[in-house]
């Protein structure tokens, strides 16, 4: 499968009062180029937080999602624009398994009829009797034995392995080629998640299948897959073998990923967190680098705007305390109305206090902190007509390039933007 330039974006409904003075609603750019070529055969793995674009690449890969531009290439299809009566056919090559078994099954319909459904809507089958012996067949291909003991159960009288096992036969039951598995084992008891992996890397095995397995654990991701593609709001940063990704992660992000993974050695076990701030809105995605607010390498090229700036004030507040604050917040309080993504702002003088205050603090904050990545990426501070104009250093969009084995989206592996020599990475 060959997945080109894919976009997906969603449009958020404007809400009353943005479309009183004629505001559009926003956009979330849930899935923004990417570009994967899927191998037959292969369990590919997509990772990150939540709200990375996994769940909806997964999606549309099997056209349950129309995608807003960009080509899913399969055999001599493109699924991005196959009509409804095409797709139907091809679903029966192309299947999901959800994370949650037990919303995944019909609570009124025994494990027969559930599986026996594709079976029929696909025209599979010409009689009860045919029908009968393939549920019995991929209840025994995933471990429901005997089989005719399972054949008239409810859901609810399935335990959550079970239930899984069930959503998994029914995936396999028209003889997939590509399984999308979402986080198939995350609501699971911890005691049956390897066996379900197992029973998967069986599957694939005895069924030559391709899988793409979602999930934002990397634990997992390491045992299970055969390449890893790291995902940051909507973007492939970091794709390759998932033995080079673990040994010599090259994005800060998944550097940052793989700091958390608990160590299973309580001695060597350090609590680690996730860099500094929160995934950010993806309706708003930063300037440039969209991980660099939260890189503790980024440096100039990286897409500095108004709204780091103001993480940064917030930062220093935080760290000075209540004095520093209620000296500073005044000046600065027009921060939070500047646009995002523009590389020269305007700073508005609060009424009452003039350009060169503004000014001044913000030279002592950069003298006082001159390596901060921001401070970097700030080309300069004037004044004009009373005014403090802030001009950031141009913003590049990190796109992916080979280094090593992997491919990676880093300004920090391009030879031709040269890091700080303290980058420390
Ligand atoms: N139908 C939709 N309408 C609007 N926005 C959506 C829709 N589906 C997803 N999104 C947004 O797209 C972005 C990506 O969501 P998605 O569920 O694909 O991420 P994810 O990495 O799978 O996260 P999770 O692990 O929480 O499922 C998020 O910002 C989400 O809010």
């Amino acid at each position: 499968m060959e997945i080109r330039d894919l976009e997906v974006h969603f449009q958020l409904r404007s809400n009353a009062l943005a479309r009183l003075v004629g505001g559009g609603g926003e956009t979330v750019k849930a899935v923004d180029g990417v570009n994967i070529t899927l191998r037959k055969g292969e369990v590919l793995g997509l990772v990150g937080e939540s709200g990375s674009g996994k769940t909806t690449l997964g999606r549309t890969l099997l056209g349950l999602v129309r995608p807003s531009s960009g080509q899913i290439l399969y055999g001599n299809q493109d699924i991005a624009r196959l009509r409804q009566n095409k797709m139907r056919k091809l679903r029966q090559r192309l299947q999901m398994v959800f994370q949650d078994p037990h919303a995944a099954l019909n609570p009124a319909m025994d494990v027969r009829a559930a599986l026996g459904h594709p079976l029929r809507i696909q025209g599979l089958v010409r009689n009860k009797a045919e029908e009968r012996a393939r549920v019995v067949e991929a209840l025994e291909r995933v471990g429901l034995t005997p089989a005719e003991q399972f054949l008239d159960k409810l859901p609810s009288e399935l335990s959550g392995g079970q239930k899984q096992r069930a959503v998994i036969a029914r995936a396999i039951i028209c003889g997939p080629e590509l399984l999308v598995a979402d986080e198939p084992i995350s609501m699971l008891d911890m005691s049956v998640r390897a066996k379900i992996l197992e029973l998967m890397l069986e599957l694939r095995r005895d069924l030559d299948l391709t899988y793409v397995y979602i999930t934002h654990d990397l634990a997992t991701a390491k045992f299970f897959c055969d390449r890893v593609a790291i995902m940051y709001l909507g973007r492939v940063v970091e794709i390759g073998p998932t033995e080079e990704i673990f040994a010599d992660p090259k994005h800060p992000y998944t550097q940052a990923l793989l700091a958390a993974v608990p160590d299973p050695d309580p001695e060597r076990r350090i609590p680690r967190e996730l860099p500094r701030g929160e995934i950010p809105d993806a309706a708003a995605p930063p300037h440039g680098c969209s991980f660099h607010p939260r890189c503790p390498f980024a440096f100039e090229p990286c897409g500095w705007e108004a709204r780091d700036l103001q993480a940064l004030f917030e930062r220093r507040w935080t760290e000075r305390g209540e004095e520093v604050f209620a000296r500073e917040e005044h000046l600065v309080e027009g921060l939070s109305d500047l646009p995002s993504g523009q590389e020269t702002v305007r700073l508005p003088v609060p009424s009452g206090r003039n350009a060169s205050e503004l000014k001044s603090l913000l030279d002592d904050a950069r003298a006082e902190a001159p390596d901060d990545p921001l401070w970097r990426g700030v080309e300069d501070i004037d004044v004009e007509d009373g005014q403090v104009t802030l001009r950031f250093r141009a913003g590049i969009d990190p796109e992916l390039r080979t280094v090593g084995g992997v491919d990676v989206a880093c300004h920090l592996h391009d030879p031709d933007l040269k890091p700080p020599e303290n980058a420390g990475y």
